[in-house]
């Protein structure tokens, strides 16, 4: 059994899809599981946490919380930790300390690990992530408000932020199947922590074989779809039909990141209803919340599904972080959007989308949704989430999606 344990909730999704692709049953949870839970008969469990840019303590505290869960409920066989196919992270953290303290409880003798995620033009190569054709230090993670990527290897990157080294199964390796022997070299030299490099989706299902036994493995979406191939059979069985949801639609976008810019744009060019919170004119989330509930009380269905954003380009991004502080926008919005996906939901609304692993954090958590069933996919890697009682969900990676995707999502 798998247990994953994301540090984001539209990671979470991402990791949770995966792994069902490839047959496995695959529950999600919204922080841990609650207390009793009865879980259906599964093979995987992925617990979301929001703990990329929590205090670094808090964040190894919760995710060995969701590790002690998983050992408690016999889904700790195999654990993978899941982190941003961009490495987000702060320059203290937290991918580091919580795999520090994922691999001593679990005493990982080595942990392999890749962000790659080709899918999403996510790619290693000889330690250096690529978004695109360009290094990740050079991509538009540069201007993230949160988490901005400087830096593009990522054993240095790990490096700085743990107690252990890091090293890299290169693509001859991969290619070679010489994965296992390459582990073996590492650990003797003293690394703990094997950046696989992986430049294709087959990568990763070579990658994945030699894996099955890793007691903790690490990175995005796409590793995990490889180990779930290996468990689920060769080539990994075909999904089964998933159900889309329907009834009133909203968007709640608070990422800043590129394709999530292009998406809001392709909304507004569209003619749906926008309405943008503005941190720098009302400085309380309770306000921002009020007046985008009266603005969405005024429309006219007719007008289709609204979108109420706070994403900015990095130039008009950088003016509110200079005069606000970027940790007190970050939470002044997000606490916003959390009320305001509170009063849609009690308006009516039963489809609601959200752009943003911080901002979908932000949702499910002020909607108090304790976890769902993965539905079909609007984009990969961005399912519909079918939650007890509330609405469902799509909870999208900042820059996952066509620049179609909030616009069809919500049609
Ligand atoms: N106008 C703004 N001013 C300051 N901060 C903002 C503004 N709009 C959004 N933010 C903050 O930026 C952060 C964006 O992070 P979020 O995780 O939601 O998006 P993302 O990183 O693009 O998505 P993902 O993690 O899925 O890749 C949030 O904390 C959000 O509140
Ligand atoms: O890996 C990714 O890019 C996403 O699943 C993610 O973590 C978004 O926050």
């Amino acid at each position: 059994m798998i247990g994953a344990i994301a540090d984001d909730f539209t990671g979470a999704t991402d990791v949770a899809v995966a792994l069902r692709r490839r047959g496995l049953r695959t529950l999600l949870y919204f922080g841990l599981p609650p207390q009793g839970a009865q879980p259906p008969e599964h093979d995987a469990v992925v617990i979301a946490l929001k703990t990329r840019t929590v205090h670094k303590a808090d964040a190894v505290a919760r995710s060995l919380r969701a590790l002690r869960w998983l050992r408690a409920h016999g889904a700790a066989e195999q654990v993978y930790f899941k982190y941003c196919s961009t490495f987000d992270s702060t320059p203290e953290g937290n991918i580091g300390p919580v795999l520090d303290a994922l691999a001593d409880a679990l005493e990982a003798p080595i942990v392999p690990m890749t962000p790659s995620s080709p899918e999403h033009g996510r790619t290693q190569y000889n330690g250096y992530l690529f978004v695109g054709d360009v290094l990740l230090g050079e991509s538009h993670m540069r201007h993230h408000p949160l988490t901005p990527m400087t830096d593009s290897y990522l054993p240095r990157l790990l490096e700085a932020q743990s107690a252990y080294r890091s090293g890299v199964v290169t693509l001859p390796h991969v290619r070679g199947q010489a994965v296992e022997r390459r582990l073996a070299e590492l650990r003797e030299q003293g690394v703990r922590y094997a950046f696989v490099d992986a430049l294709a989706e087959e990568d990763l299902m070579t990658a994945g074989r030699a894996l099955v036994r890793a007691p903790l493995v690490a990175g995005a979406a796409g590793l995990a779809g490889g180990l779930a191939a290996a468990r689920a059979g060769a080539a990994g069985q075909e999904e089964t039909a998933a159900p889309e949801p329907s009834g009133p639609a909203a968007v709640l976008a608070g990422s800043c990141s590129s394709r999530t810019l292009e998406q809001v744009q392709v909304m507004i060019e569209a003619g749906r209803p926008a309405h943008r919170l503005d941190a720098l004119t009302e400085q309380d989330a309770d306000s921002l919340a009020r007046r985008a509930l009266a603005w969405y009380d005024a429309l006219d269905a007719r007008d289709g599904a609204p979108l109420i954003y706070s994403s900015l380009e990095p130039a008009k991004l950088r003016r509110v972080q200079q005069a606000l502080g970027a940790e007190r926008s970050a939470a002044l919005l997000e606490s916003a959007i959390g009320r305001i996906a509170r009063g849609l939901v009690e308006r009516g609304v039963t489809r609601l989308v959200t752009a943003g692993g911080e901002t979908s954090g932000a949702v499910v958590s002020a909607l108090g949704v304790p976890g769902g069933v993965i539905g079909a996919e609007a984009a990969r890697g961005v399912p519909w989430i079918f939650v007890p009682s509330g609405p469902a969900l799509l909870l999208k990676s900042g820059n996952f999606g066509d620049p179609d995707l909030l616009l069809e999502a919500t049609r």
